[in-house]
């Protein structure tokens, strides 16, 4: 335990608390989403993007076209997270996760089982589970053999049409008690990252803000790392 000042601890009880759980999980890191509709030069986006700094995923989320147009549009964007070693996950559905040989899967509450992901995918799959604003579904994620819980949507979205607003201090109290890593999704920006990032979030979860940043999204990725360091 490092030693902190008196003054250090009036003007902040819980620095000491934060500092200690902070040197045990590794700096927070960015998830890519995709935006829910792509079109080809879109491979040149995702590159520009992964150039812009440390992408530990990237999120297949396409909307609205079946399974085989996602596994086309999916061939050459694997190809490029393999390549620069970010995890490739594909959204809801387990069996195209399988299909594609995917990193892993992220399940919505309605896309399938945990359990069911891990038997068919097997144990380096990463798997990811929707988890809203509710700390009883997170922890049945957990039980469940989930490798990370997903809480959001923290700031409104155009991405999405959302339900759910959790307070930050969700993913403090998750930190605290588990070591199973949390992901905060939601409307997350550069500018309003850094409450997140300080109450323990493991990932953040970013679409709009890196593939509608003004400058592209090499710069939108780029924007996100002063947030990513954590400040306790
Ligand atoms: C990392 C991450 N978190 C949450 C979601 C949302 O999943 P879901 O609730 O299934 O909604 P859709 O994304 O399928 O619309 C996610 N995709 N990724
Ligand atoms: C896909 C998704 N899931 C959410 C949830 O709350 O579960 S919010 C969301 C949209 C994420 O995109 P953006 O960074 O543009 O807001
Ligand atoms: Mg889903």
């Amino acid at each position: 335990m490092t030693d902190f000042t008196e003054e250090e601890l009036a003007l902040d009880p819980g620095f000491a608390a934060r500092f200690e759980r902070d040197k045990r999980r590794p700096p927070c890191q960015l998830y890519l989403i995709s935006p829910p509709l792509i079109d080809a030069p879109f491979t040149d986006r995702l590159a520009a993007a992964l150039d812009g700094g440390d992408v530990a995923a990237f999120q297949l989320r396409l909307k609205g076209i079946d399974d085989h147009a996602i596994a086309r549009a999916a061939e050459p964007l694997q190809k490029l997270c393999a390549d620069r070693e970010v995890a490739f996950i594909v959204n809801d559905s387990i069996a195209l996760a399988k299909r594609l040989g995917a990193d892993g899967v992220h399940l919505g509450q309605s896309d399938g089982d945990p359990r069911e992901a891990r038997q068919l995918l097997g144990p380096s799959a990463q798997i990811g589970v929707t988890c809203h604003d509710s700390r009883h579904l997170a922890m049945e994620a957990g039980e469940a053999g989930a490798d990370y819980v997903a809480f959001g949507a923290f700031y409104p979205t155009t991405t999405k049409e959302t339900r759910h607003r959790p307070e930050p201090s969700i993913l403090s109290w998750w930190v605290t008690l588990f070591e199973l890593p949390c992901v905060a999704i939601g409307g997350i920006t550069a500018a309003n990252a850094a409450p997140l990032v300080a109450a323990g979030a493991d990932f953040l979860a970013v679409s709009g803000a890196v593939w509608n940043h003004a400058e592209g999204p090499r710069a939108g990725v780029a924007a996100f790392a002063p947030a990513l360091a954590r400040v306790a």
